[in-house]
């Protein structure tokens, strides 16, 4: 299935638009099967569609939540995507959905992945959303271009790898590609000019360097729907 390019005039009408397409889909799967399951990113770009989302009249008790990664710090940490999801989509009638947290009181993402993969065996699979985001890199994830981990967590069957990335903060933990791939719907939320370019230079069909950057890979591999989400 091809991608979709969805760009929007400004973040407000990004956030919403894409909230409600979430939202639609969750409650599409729960008319379906009677539940839903999402993973989203972390980083800075999703707290506004967060909030949006955290709004929607659905029934938050039949959908699970999970992250697509986490930096390998507790909770509480100012760099913890699960705060930013506590903080900005746990909230109003999303408080009731069933969040499942991919940190544990282990010292690396290593010694948990057993501990962290046993959590997610409850979680409806596959993944009926699934919100990447992307880095300056091309990195999605905790897919990292250059980390010692790469090519096995983009290989393994496992639902969850762990890794160090060469040079942004904190161990990893991370859905491996092949979990990522397997989601009903991925949806790549990304903003600026610069990262519209960067996916633009990594989607390119004849270049030699798309395979450089992880968020091709993961396209690449992704054969349901996929869309970007995207505005300057
Ligand atoms: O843990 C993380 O950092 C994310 O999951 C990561 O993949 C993020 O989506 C990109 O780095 C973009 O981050 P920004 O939205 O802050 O640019």
């Amino acid at each position: 299935m091809s991608l979709q390019w969805h760009e929007f005039a400004s973040k407000a009408q990004l956030d919403t638009a894409l909230a409600n397409h979430i939202a639609d889909r969750l409650k599409a799967a729960i008319d379906a099967r009677g539940a839903a399951s999402l993973a989203v990113s972390g980083g800075r770009t999703p707290a506004g569609m967060f909030a949006a989302l955290a709004q929607a009249a659905i029934d938050w008790r039949r959908v699970n939540i999970t992250l697509v990664d986490e930096r390998w710090v507790q909770p509480d940490h100012a760099d913890s995507n699960e705060r930013s999801v506590r903080e900005h989509l746990l909230q109003g009638p999303a408080a009731q959905a069933h969040f499942i947290s991919l940190v544990n009181g282990a010292a690396t993402p290593h010694e948990a992945l057993t501990a962290i993969e046993a959590r997610l065996a409850i979680f409806p699979s596959p993944i009926d959303v699934l919100i990447l985001g992307m880095g300056d890199d091309g990195h999605t994830a905790s897919l990292f271009p250059n980390a010692a981990e790469l090519e096995a967590a983009c290989a393994s069957e496992a639902q969850l790898a762990a890794v160090t990335p060469p040079v942004a903060p904190h161990q990893r933990i991370t859905l491996t590609l092949p979990t990522i791939a397997k989601a009903r719907e991925v949806i790549v939320h990304i903003t600026g000019d610069s990262k519209k370019a960067l996916l633009q230079t990594a989607l390119g069909e004849d270049k030699p360097v798309p395979l450089q950057y992880p968020i091709r890979r993961v396209l690449d591999r992704v054969t349901t729907g996929k869309s970007v989400f995207w505005t300057a």
